[in-house]
């Protein structure tokens, strides 16, 4: 786990002299593009670094995803290692959503959206014709860039999962899951005194974590997150950042973040995406001190974003 502070200076002091070191999330917009990225020529499949792993819950291989004939996934190769965190970064409309949602079949619901190649959960394939998708988004649950719970009590929002899966046999059984799953988002405290009331009555950054007590409360075994703190202020994101490191420990969490000092706080690999290609993967710190590629080097040094 990448222990740097949040704090950027901090973070470059890190990296240490020399390194390509990224430049603030908030000055990224306005930096002057000196060269033309979208020139370079991608060799297609071909990921520099190290995006196999020893041990992988995930392995991906030559995935290709389409929207009707536009092609937002071209051949990408990529291990997900057990109880590791991952993040994926890249520029906007680069393909880190649309491949992330592959991992538990989210893109089925998108009628032009075709996904070819071999993708396996614990060696087993998951996009299978008898594979039971409700099954697969248990073990692989989903936490989204807005909160977003049901209408409901924040005590249902968490028992709604577990309740479906039927997790719980007793109500005793079913309060467990509930405290259990709020005190591991860290929200216990502020919610155990008002487990009945609405969920949409909380802060945003209460809800995120709610959202995360949902996911948890069937017990998945990965996390996917997309852009989990987009819609938070500082203090709600050094939390989720804060549990996103506490949960580490028990889960595979695979994080789509614009933020790269999210990416560097929270996650042991990087994996940089490019128009579709996965150009880059590697130990986070390696990404962002000594990238391999000149488009990764870019884009970490806020020369295009
Ligand atoms: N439902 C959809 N229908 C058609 N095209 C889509 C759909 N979703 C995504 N795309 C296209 O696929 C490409 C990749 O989009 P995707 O959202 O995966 O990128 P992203 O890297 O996550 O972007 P962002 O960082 O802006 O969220 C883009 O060209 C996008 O327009």
């Amino acid at each position: 786990m990448n222990t740097m502070s949040p704090s950027i200076s901090a973070e470059a002091g890190m990296l240490g002299k020399g390194a390509a070191v990224p430049v603030p999330d908030s000055q990224r917009k306005d930096t002057l593009m000196e060269d033309k990225p979208e020139d370079t020529v991608i060799e297609e499949g071909k990921t520099v670094g190290q995006p196999f792993t020893a041990d992988p819950k995930f392995k991906l291989r030559n995935v290709d995803v389409s929207y009707g004939a536009d092609r937002a996934i071209k051949n990408i190769s990529l291990d997900i290692g057990r109880n590791e965190v991952i993040a994926f970064i890249g520029p906007s409309g680069c393909g880190k959503s649309t491949f992330l949602r592959c991992l538990n079949r989210m893109n089925d619901s998108i009628d032009i959206c075709r996904v070819k190649g071999s993708l396996e959960l614990d060696d087993q394939n998951i996009y299978d014709s008898k594979r039971d998708v409700v099954e697969l988004r248990a073990r692989v649950g989903m936490v989204f860039q807005k909160p977003n719970p049901f209408p409901k009590s924040i005590y249902d929002n968490v028992a709604y999962g577990p309740r479906i899966h039927g997790l719980a046999n007793r109500k005793s059984e079913l309060d467990d899951i509930v405290e259990n799953s709020l005190r591991k988002a860290g929200l216990w405290n502020e919610a155990k005194d008002r487990l009945d009331s609405m969920a949409t009555g909380m802060s945003g950054g209460q809800q995120q974590r709610l959202c995360i007590a949902r996911a948890i409360a069937v017990s998945p075994e990965v996390i996917l997150m997309d852009e989990p703190c987009s819609a938070l202020d500082p203090i709600a994101t050094a939390r989720v950042e804060e549990l996103i490191a506490e949960m580490s420990e028990s889960y595979t969490i695979v994080i789509v973040t614009h933020s790269m000092q999210q990416a560097a706080r929270v996650s042991n690999r990087t994996a940089y995406f490019h128009m579709g290609h996965l150009v880059e993967v590697n130990k986070t710190d390696t990404v962002f001190t000594s990238p391999q590629h000149p488009l990764t080097e870019s884009y970490i040094t806020g020369r295009f974003g």
